[in-house]
């Protein structure tokens, strides 16, 4: 049997049982043992990370820790109104009824993780997995490898071995768990990959989450703050060296105010990373030499059809590294403008008609993220009417991923579901309903079909209808 049937069929055998006896009390349980796990291994949960991307500590914590740490809580907290069964009224045809919805868990469950947040992506979901109260195999990032070893070993250290399996490995490892008949499948990466797993799951008709990148734009009005819109785009951007699957993407800034924003977006990579950000210890590297070579051609071709580079463009092959770069002018054709860029470039785009941006943007892939930087209230709802995407945020960038009281997903192209908070624990759920007869009238309802049955339906239709 392979790692990935072995580990499936384990999980499997113990579906009927947790379903009478994983109680919302012992899955809190569990959720704490994680989170003391992961809160004792710190050190090498950063070690892993500077190992894999240069991940600067601070954004480990924010970006990998934290989210992780605070779903655990938010869950615990509120797992018990979550998991409940609830009761709903009965609608006018159904009186003499009793209905409930009872959640219960889908199963055995698999989550396949990108390296992007390579510890975030695989634990987050697997908490609303088990809050849930299902079994798990989790499939972290070969191209993390240092952060793939820790999770199978976070796991294996506080977390039963026949709630969770770790399984490591590449495409052909993710290809044997897609073949078997997962009750659910959590997939965070790329939207082509995103196609393989759906059609994986066509095979066994398992439901699926879908949590799949794009290329998310910036909008800045008129009246923007430049230099708090500059500021946060920065942050955004350049975090994790731009390898954020909701960073700013391009940013379309008003002719009249492109000068201001280029100039306040070279201070604030200034005031971030310093002259010299190659040496900044607040920047990361890019995960391999194959997206390192991308990105960085991805700068040449667009340089060499006539974009401007306002500043960064130096690389270091040897330590995948690119320096924080902002580009105007750059093609429409250019691969910049077609792909999702998933490193530290930003063009910058100069417009004169702000219908013709929401119109280019709606004729597009759906994107995960929409920023606007705007004061006018009216040009924010404007721009929130006319377009589609995962989330928008309002002179905010990334933020939306920490706030879990809002669902986080894409549409379209950039994803399918939800996942955080209460909408984890929906996808990895069976909301079952239970009607119960008491004293509904639907005798006279049943064939042989008389005078009383017509006249009672008509009296049914007359009353719901
Ligand atoms: N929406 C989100 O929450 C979110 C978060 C992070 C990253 N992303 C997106 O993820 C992408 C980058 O991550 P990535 O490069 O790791 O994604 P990826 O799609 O290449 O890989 C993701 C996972 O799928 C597996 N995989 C790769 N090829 C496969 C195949 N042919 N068959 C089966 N499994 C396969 C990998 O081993 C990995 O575990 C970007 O597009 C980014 O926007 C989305």
């Amino acid at each position: 049997m392979s790692p990935a049937a072995e580990a499936f069929a384990r999980l499997r055998a113990g579906d009927a049982r947790r379903r009478t006896e994983f109680t919302v009390q012992k899955r809190r349980a569990v959720l704490k043992r994680l989170a003391s796990e992961i809160r004792a291994r710190e050190a090498e949960i950063m070690a892993a990370l500077a190992a894999d991307l240069g991940k600067p500590a601070v954004e480990v914590r924010i970006s990998e820790i934290i989210p992780i740490l605070s779903e655990i809580r938010h869950t615990s907290r509120h797992l018990k109104a979550w998991a409940g069964v609830r009761r709903v009224r009965p609608t006018l045809s159904m009186i003499g009824t009793r209905a409930t919805i009872r959640p219960e868990p889908k199963g055995t469950v698999l989550i396949l993780a990108p390296w992007n947040y390579p510890l975030c992506l695989a634990l987050g979901p697997l908490v609303s997995a088990i809050a849930a109260g299902n079994a798990a195999v989790v499939k972290p990032s070969e191209l993390a490898p240092a952060t793939s070893a820790l999770v199978a070993k976070i796991v294996a250290a506080c977390l039963p071995e026949d709630l969770v399996a770790v399984v490591e490995g590449g495409v052909e490892t993710a290809t044997a768990l897609l073949a078997q008949p997962f009750d659910h499948i959590f997939f965070t990466g790329s939207p082509a990959v995103g196609k393989v797993v759906m059609a994986a799951a066509a095979k066994t008709l398992a439901s699926v989450t879908l949590e799949l990148g794009g290329k998310s734009p910036v909008i800045l009005g008129p009246d923007a703050d430049l230099k708090k819109a500059a500021r946060m785009v920065a942050w955004g951007k350049f975090q994790n060296a731009g390898q954020t699957c909701i960073a700013p993407d391009h940013v379309f800034v008003p002719r009249a105010q492109e000068a201001g924003f280029t100039k306040a977006l070279r201070a604030e990579i200034a005031r971030m990373y310093g002259a010299r950000p190659q040496a900044s210890r607040s920047f990361a590297r890019l995960i391999g030499a194959k997206h390192f070579e991308r990105v960085r051609g991805m700068v040449t071709e667009a340089v060499g059809h006539g974009a401007t580079l306002i500043t960064g463009g130096e690389a270091e092959a040897a330590s995948r590294y690119l320096a924080p770069t902002v580009l105007t002018h750059v093609p429409a054709d250019a691969a910049l403008m077609r792909e999702e860029i998933f490193g530290p470039v930003l063009p910058v785009i100069a417009y004169d008609d702000l219908g013709a941006v929401l119109a280019g943007i709606e004729a597009g892939e759906k994107p995960l993220a929409l920023y606007v930087f705007a004061r006018d209230r009216k040009l924010i709802a404007r721009i929130c009417a006319a377009t589609t995407s995962g989330a928008v945020g309002v002179n905010v960038t990334l933020a939306h991923f920490l706030h879990l009281n809002l669902p986080f997903g894409g549409i379209g192209q950039s994803g399918l579901g939800a996942a955080h908070g209460r909408w984890g624990f929906q996808a990895f759920s069976h909301e079952k309903p239970v009607l119960e007869n008491r004293f509904a009238v639907l005798d006279p309802l049943m064939p042989p079909y008389g005078k009383l049955s017509a006249r009672l339906a008509r009296l049914v239709q007359a009353l719901v209808g």
